[in-house]
């Protein structure tokens, strides 16, 4: 099975629980869920048009839609040719549950490798049981995709953006719907804002939530 790569790279995860966690990200091309305030926009449309070369992909200097298919024994190659110290991968997009994780995760955690998936609970979640999976749910977004109970089930940590009051109450609405494990909610201000980020300290005050600050945006890293 052939993986579409947007970008490949090793940094310190930023959000959620395993923030400041060295990390390799695989950031695979392709989401329908059209959030508005969407940070990784470029990562949408999958083109044939956009398809390039592993080797262009890899030295790609800005963000754009370009993408490469990787086997994941091509990707387990190229994290030992880069030399890569992080131990922890992070699947993103994108929207990555569009397709089966299980052999990329299966493949890095047969290496020793912790794995993790950010998702939107808009897809299947088809992975490994040892993944970290984190649910990062989409209400009433432009596609109009509806969260799976079954996503839900399955999140270890459930990590909401927020900027508005609707916001918080879409996301008490969701949880009362579903069950959920005993899992850490995280809330997650949209884009740095100074309102959203108020709103989401006084919101985990109240009610006894964590915050979860994008810290690679604060100190400019990817
Ligand atoms: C770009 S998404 C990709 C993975 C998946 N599609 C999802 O939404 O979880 C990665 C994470 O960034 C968050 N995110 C995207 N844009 C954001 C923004 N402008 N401010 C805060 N968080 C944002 C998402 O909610 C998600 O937790
Ligand atoms: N450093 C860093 N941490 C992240 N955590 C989740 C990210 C994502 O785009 O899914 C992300 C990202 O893009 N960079
Ligand atoms: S689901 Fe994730 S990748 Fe897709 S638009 Fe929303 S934030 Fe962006
Ligand atoms: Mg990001």
């Amino acid at each position: 099975m052939n993986y579409k790569i947007n970008e490949l790279f090793e940094t310190i995860q930023g959000e959620g629980s395993f923030t400041g966690q060295p990390s390799i990200f695989i950031r695979l091309q392709g989401c329908p869920v059209g959030c508005s305030w969407c940070d990784t926009k470029h990562t949408w449309d999958i083109s044939v048009d956009d398809q390039v070369t592993p080797a262009s992909m890899l030295t790609k200097t800005e963000e754009t839609s370009h993408w490469a298919n990787f086997s994941p024994k091509d990707i387990l190659a190229l994290v030992n040719e880069k030399k890569f110290n992080a131990k922890h991968i992070v699947i993103t997009g994108g929207e990555p549950c569009m397709v089966d994780l299980t052999p990329l995760c299966q493949l890095f955690e047969q290496q020793g490798y912790s794995t993790q998936i950010e998702t939107s609970g808009t897809y299947e979640i088809i992975t490994t049981d040892k993944c970290w999976v984190t649910v990062s749910p989409k209400i009433n977004m432009r596609g109009g995709y509806k969260i799976l109970s079954t996503a839900m089930a399955r999140a270890n940590e459930i990590k909401h953006p927020v900027a508005t009051d609707q916001h918080i109450d879409e996301l008490k609405a969701l949880l009362a719907e579903h069950k959920v494990k005993d899992t850490a909610i995280y809330l997650q201000p949209i884009s740095q804002k100074k309102r959203a980020t108020d709103l989401a300290i006084a919101t985990c005050i109240a009610n006894n939530w964590r915050l979860s600050v994008q810290v690679h945006k604060y100190i400019g890293i990817e």
